[in-house]
């Protein structure tokens, strides 16, 4: 495999408005870090976006995001993937490299609503929409009195059916609202306390090839050493649980100055068990940190709920 830099990149990119803007904010940071470079995009429809009409979580989940994409940076179609770090699975398959994760955008989960400004103000009864198991076992845990019901799609798609009355709000990812200039349809920001965020959630991946060595200085530039290791800290915790998305679990570091917090949760699917474990460490041992935390969580009852799972 060649060394020389290369001169001309090809971005593998789902085609959800969101995932077009974050592969055209690396194709822009590329062109600003090597103005000589040419970037172009290949857009890709993949299983994930295809299949609309299922909670994502019974069909197989992350993988179903990200699999064309690898394929294509196989075949040598594309270059790069550019990813949610959220979407990909805790181990990449044999031959591929996570060559940086981008600076995040907040991590947060955003509480979206025409009537009410916070999740607290929700009457008895109040309809909330997320598909997301995660999401749905910490508002079951914490505000018991509110009814979940499943929303995909888009985030243009769950806004409009927000929009249509079907729900009193619905919870969505900050970042991607912030992404697409919607930062306005955000009335609050949901607490770590009331919705610990997913691993990797407001995170950019950039996948390549792990043979890849001439894109690998080329890319160095856009890791951003922080997100890195929270990212890391907190995908550990998830791979060490198994990385199954039918799993309600949280994850989510935050860096001091190279000091990790790392705070985390696995729960059943109805909230009624619920646990929850944090440790801190230094950035550098991310990834004994996230294993850390996953090995508390067992011990003070992860390990039962994960059991009743099936995992
Ligand atoms: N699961 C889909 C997905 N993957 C990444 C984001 C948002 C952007 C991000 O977390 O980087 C979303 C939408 C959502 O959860 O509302």
């Amino acid at each position: 495999m060649t060394t020389t830099a290369p001169t001309r990149l090809v971005i593998a990119t789902r085609e959800s408005p969101l995932a077009l803007w974050q592969a055209h904010h690396i194709r822009d940071r590329l062109l600003a870090l090597y103005p000589g470079l040419t970037v172009e995009l290949l857009g890709m429809t993949t299983q994930g976006d295809r299949i609309l009409d299922v909670t994502l979580n019974k069909i197989g989940g992350k993988g179903l995001f990200v699999k064309e994409l690898e394929t294509a940076l196989q075949d040598g179609r594309a270059d790069l993937a550019v990813h949610s770090m959220k979407d990909v699975p805790m181990v990449l398959p044999e031959g591929f490299a996570m060559a940086a994760v981008a600076e995040r955008e907040s991590p947060f989960d955003a509480f979206v609503s025409n009537t009410y400004a916070a999740v607290a103000d929700l009457p008895a009864g109040a309809v909330v929409g997320t598909s997301s198991l995660r999401r749905e076992s910490q508002l079951r845990a914490r505000f018991p009195h509110l009814v979940i019901k499943p929303l995909r799609g888009n985030i243009n798609t769950r806004l409009r059916k927000l929009d249509e009355g079907e729900y009193d709000a619905i919870i969505l990812a900050a970042a991607g609202l912030i992404r697409l200039e919607m930062g306005e349809r955000v009335r609050a920001l949901m607490s770590a306390e009331d919705s610990l965020p997913a691993p990797g959630q407001g995170a950019l991946g950039i996948e390549i090839l792990a043979s890849r060595d001439d894109l690998k200085a080329l890319l160095a530039p856009l890791n951003h050493a922080a997100t890195a290791a929270c990212v890391e800290a907190e995908r550990a915790v998830s791979r060490r649980l198994g990385g199954s998305c039918q799993v309600p679990l949280g994850a989510f570091a935050e860096d001091d100055d190279g000091f990790l917090r790392l705070r985390s949760f696995v729960a059943s699917p109805d909230g009624s068990d619920i646990v929850y474990a944090e440790a801190n460490g230094s950035r550098a041992a991310a990834d004994g940190l996230g294993n850390q935390v996953a090995d508390l969580l067992l011990t003070e009852g992860a390990a039962e709920i994960l059991k009743t799972l099936g995992q």
